[in-house]
């Protein structure tokens, strides 16, 4: 038999390492910096157990965060750009994770792989192009090959094209990260996080049906009017809606979208959810002048208002707890929201399950990694049955 070659022999090595110490890398749509997580991992599937030693958010610079909003969620964009950010991110997402194992005084050689979800440009779901003979689609781009050579470590990627390849609109993905680590036979519980678009994965006391869908929007419209009117990245702790005063009349033109009467799972991005979508609302209801700060104070309550009302329509059970990770649960506003408008639930953030709420997203490619490596296809209800990823060597 001849033998496996040197990149071969070296994956099967590491995935038959009883543990693994896996980086996370997670660049979401609110563009704010890159999520590095560094985790160990023993076994896999439900089965898993796994520690979280290390976790930086490594913020972008304006400048790049000026480039990639170039190509970002829009329909038309130089290709030109999108090749070259192709190999620039994923050289400089390895670079960044040099930065921060140096930072943690941790030799790359030690770490068996890279789980790399690459930066979304373009969300497509069929719900959303509506272009007949096409499916789903979407694109990450900060290619896995520039990262494993910059880095000398096996790298895994583009997990979300086997999952539509397998039926689905490939997103969310927490759903196999949340089943895994945040089931409790007995509870009923929603992991609910709160990125640029929202999502979350309820997951029944009795074991029943498991449901992760997108909601809508979370951070991602509010972030986009502190760009435009504030010049602000986002509303740092509300204090702009908090001095604002929610236009109801908006607000409900804005719950008016099709999008919410959609049935789960269903995914979006701000493909859909940008300013043109709340100018077309405005327009919609003749309202052509707006306060600013009362415009950032009616999409924050929008936030609050589509995630209580998803739960409340999908979920409403007198015991359930709900867990908020991402930015958005730093955002006060949003939180008081949900806790005003859900008054029989217990809001606490991912923390309570051992999970850092900003952390969850990077964990959750980390996970993913673990399981292209060792684990197996999980039947969660209808979703995808698939194991996600793929393999970058450094030689
Ligand atoms: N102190 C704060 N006050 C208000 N909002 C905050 C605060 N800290 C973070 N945020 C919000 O969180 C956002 C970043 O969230 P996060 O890092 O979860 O986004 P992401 O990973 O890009 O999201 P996605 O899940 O869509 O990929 C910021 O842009 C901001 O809107
Ligand atoms: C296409 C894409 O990048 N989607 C992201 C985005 O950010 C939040 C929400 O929209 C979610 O569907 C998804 O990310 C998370 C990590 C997921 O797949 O679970």
């Amino acid at each position: 038999m001849p033998a496996l070659n040197k990149n071969l022999q070296n994956l099967v090595n590491i995935a038959q390492k009883q543990e693994k110490l896996g980086i996370g890398l997670m660049s979401g749509t609110s563009l704010d910096g890159l999520d590095i997580a560094l985790c160990k991992f023993s076994d896999s599937g439900i089965k898993t157990e796994f520690e979280l030693l290390q976790f930086v958010t490594i913020p972008y610079e304006e400048k790049f965060k000026y480039e990639v909003q170039e190509v970002f969620a829009k329909k038309q964009v130089s290709l030109e750009k999108v090749t070259l950010l192709n190999a620039y991110i994923g050289t400089f997402h390895g670079e960044l994770v040099l930065q921060a194992l140096k930072q943690w005084g941790i030799d790359p050689a030690d770490v068996d792989f890279i789980a790399s979800h690459g930066q979304t440009i373009y969300h497509a779901p069929k719900r959303l192009h509506k272009q007949p003979g096409y499916g789903n689609a979407t694109l990450q781009i900060g290619d896995a090959d520039h990262l494993a050579v910059k880095t000398g470590i096996l790298t895994i990627s583009d997990f979300r094209q086997k999952h539509i390849a397998a039926g689905g609109e490939g997103a969310p993905l927490a759903l196999y990260g949340d089943v895994i680590l945040g089931s409790k036979p007995g509870e009923n519980r929603i992991l609910l996080n709160i990125g640029g678009i929202a999502n979350l994965t309820f997951l029944p006391a009795d074991g029943g049906e498991v449901v992760c869908t997108d909601i809508g929007p979370g951070n991602t419209l509010i972030d986009a009017a502190c760009r435009e009117y504030f010049d602000k990245p986002f509303d740092e702790n509300s204090a702009i809606a908090k001095s604002g005063t929610v236009n109801d009349v908006l607000l409900d033109a804005l719950l008016d979208h099709p999008f919410f009467r959609e049935s789960a799972p269903k995914t979006t991005g701000p493909e859909l959810f940008n300013l043109e979508f709340v100018a077309d609302a405005q327009q919609g209801v003749r309202l052509f002048n707006i306060n600013k700060a009362d415009l950032v104070a009616t999409l924050s309550a929008f936030t609050g208002r589509s995630i209580s009302n998803f739960i409340k329509a999908n979920f409403n059970l007198p015991d359930i707890k709900i867990f908020v990770s991402g930015g958005g649960a730093r955002n006060p506003y949003v939180i008081n929201y949900l806790e005003k408008a859900l008054p029989n639930a217990t809001i606490a953030n991912t923390r309570e399950l051992g999970i850092d709420p900003d952390a969850k997203e990077a964990i959750l490619f980390a996970l993913l990694g673990n399981e292209a490596l060792c684990g197996e296809p999980i039947k969660i209800g209808d979703n995808p049955e698939v194991l996600m990823g793929k393999f970058s060597f450094a030689l």
